[in-house]
């Protein structure tokens, strides 16, 4: 069998006086789709960040690509493999481009940047003429999401954890937003991790879906 992108073993994590995750095992394969699925407040952002290498785990085991990662230095080197859009992703106070296209500044990755900016908008369905230059603020919330995804996109990351990434949008960027991530995976092979009350999606697009219980106060 081969060895699977992410793997743990009694992963668990605590808010000061709550716990929030407490987790037997996982096995995520290269290219497969997780869903996350649960009631409120049962933990799936607190793994997401965990996942995502935002957070340690109090205890337990975290594996990535076969390495156990132990240290905060692995960490900060593995979000440049791994990105999350969070549940209410900010937007910079700038345009759509400067955006799309922050993360790539940053790591000084800044070759074919505008073309790699518009292939990303393409993939959320947003056309590059109309809305490359658009400020942040000339964005309806759907295709804020939307910008909020291509940025992510941009990075060609090789996991995309996503969390409620549909929530409280319209049906049409709902399905953008669907069908980017789906793209992703399938043109080029990104592990998708998604939480979603959208449990009809998360059937049937997921290779498995891990419900996440109730844990004690
Ligand atoms: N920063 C925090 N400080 C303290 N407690 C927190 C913090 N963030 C979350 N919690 C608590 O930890 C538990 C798990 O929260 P988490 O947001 O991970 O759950 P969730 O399943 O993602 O919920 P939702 O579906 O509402 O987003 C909840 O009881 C929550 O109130």
């Amino acid at each position: 069998m081969s060895i699977p992108l992410f793997e743990a073993h009694g992963l668990s994590f605590r808010y000061p006086g709550r716990p929030a995750v407490a987790l037997p095992g996982l096995r995520v394969a290269a290219g497969d789709i997780l869903g996350l699925a649960g009631p409120n407040g049962t933990g799936k952002s607190t793994l997401l960040r965990i996942l995502a290498f935002l957070y340690p785990p109090a205890e337990g085991e975290l594996r990535f690509d076969g390495r156990s990662v132990t240290s905060e230095a692995q960490r900060a080197r593995l979000r440049r493999q791994v990105t999350l859009l969070p549940q209410e992703p900010r937007l910079l106070s700038r345009s759509v481009w400067h955006n799309v296209t922050y993360g790539l500044r940053v790591r000084g990755d800044k070759q074919n940047i505008d073309e790699r900016a518009a292939e990303a908008l393409d993939m959320v369905g947003l056309e590059p003429s109309r809305f490359l230059s658009r400020s942040w603020r000339q964005l309806s919330g759907g295709e804020a999401q939307r910008v909020a995804l291509a940025a992510r996109l941009v990075l060609r990351p090789r996991a995309l954890i996503l969390d409620e990434p549909t929530a409280s949008l319209d049906a049409a960027s709902a399905e953008r937003i669907r069908q980017a991530a789906l793209a992703a995976r399938q043109e080029r092979g990104t592990t998708l991790i998604i939480a979603s009350h959208d449990l009809r999606w998360l059937d049937t697009v997921s290779d498995h879906v891990l419900h996440m219980g109730d844990y004690p106060e």
